[in-house]
């Protein structure tokens, strides 16, 4: 078991920050649901932590260890929306298991431990001769899985990873990853859109917004008792059951322009699209101008809002 942890971790392409200094702990054994719009920088915070995006300030420690530190940092496996972007179509399943395995596992110890990790995700072993193309969408993720588990990591990071599935598999491939990730005691970034889903695998919950974390805390805590209006926000726009089909004016996010990141605002971020700053007190200079910074008394809850509930 180990800790991810981001620390004041920025990411740049050319003038875009999409990245902004975040503070983000994975403890040991735990999963961390991250969840916010569209572009808000979640899969680029995960591929900072595997090596897959620039970090230009800050630092990604395991452990305490600077992951730039790690030989090919194995300890860190990610899977991806779409299952393709890690398995090679014209490379039999088995294979692609086999090329991800820690180097110096013995030859003769490679075909048992294909079918031990095809048996792990549900998959059987007399598949390995396979092409990723002659198997379903959900088969594939399982491939992908079981490729990540290859590496013997110590921290799954999962990025939309049932996003793409056909709704009828989603939930299979989700109880998997729980299931799997409870067993074999990983540590687990789980980035998702859908706060249901989140809410169903998540022990901690972060909310990230224009690069930046706004809130943090314990997932039912963050979920039943947020205290950054965004998260307020994103939770009342999820479609729910409650809501009608018609009455989308409910949807307060849809309401508002969606932020820019090339052009993020002054002062708050989320202030140009706040429902509060106007309603608690009329000069709304603090928003406009002061930068929230992380309520850090407030742990393991914080919130960087000035007037976080
Ligand atoms: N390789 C890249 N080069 C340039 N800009 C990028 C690159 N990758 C991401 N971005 C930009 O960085 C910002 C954050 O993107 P990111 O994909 O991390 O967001 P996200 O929250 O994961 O959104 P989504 O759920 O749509 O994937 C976006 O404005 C995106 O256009």
């Amino acid at each position: 078991m180990s800790s991810l942890e981001f620390e004041g971790v920025s990411v740049r392409y050319g003038k875009l920050t999409a990245v902004d200094g975040v503070n983000l702990t994975v403890p040991s054994g735990q999963v961390v649901g991250l969840v916010g719009e569209s572009g808000s920088g979640k899969s680029t915070l995960a591929k900072a932590a595997v090596g897959l995006a620039p970090v230009s300030a800050g630092r990604v420690l395991l452990d305490g260890v600077d992951v730039r530190r790690l030989p090919r940092r194995r300890p860190l496996q990610m899977v991806f929306q779409d299952p393709y972007s890690s398995l090679d179509p014209r490379m039999a399943i088995g294979e692609s298991i086999t090329e991800a395995m820690p180097r110096g596992t013995a030859r003769g110890a490679r075909r048992a431990e294909v079918a031990r990790l095809l048996e792990l995700v549900h998959l059987d072993p007399d598949r390995a001769g396979m092409l990723p193309g002659q198997l379903s969408g959900g088969q594939r993720q399982r491939v992908a899985l079981a490729r990540a588990l290859a590496g013997q990591p110590e921290v799954l990071i999962a990025d939309e990873i049932t996003s793409a599935l056909d709704v009828s598999v989603q939930g299979a491939v989700l109880n998997l990853v729980r299931d799997v990730q409870r067993r074999l005691a990983l540590s687990m970034l789980f980035i998702s859109h859908n706060l249901a889903v989140v809410r169903y695998v998540s022990d901690v919950v972060a909310v990230m917004y224009l690069g930046r974390i706004v809130e943090a805390g314990p997932a039912e805590q963050v979920l039943t008792d947020p205290r950054h209006p965004y998260t307020r926000d994103l939770l009342a726009s999820a479609p729910s059951a409650h809501r009608s089909l018609l009455a989308d004016t409910d949807d307060p996010l849809a309401d508002t322009e969606p932020a820019d990141p090339h052009h993020p605002p002054a002062g708050c971020r989320y202030h140009p699209r706040c429902p509060i700053g106007p309603l608690v007190h009329t000069d709304r200079t603090l928003c406009t101008e002061a930068d929230p910074a992380d309520d850090a008394a407030h742990r393991p809850h914080r919130a960087a809002c000035h007037f976080a509930a």
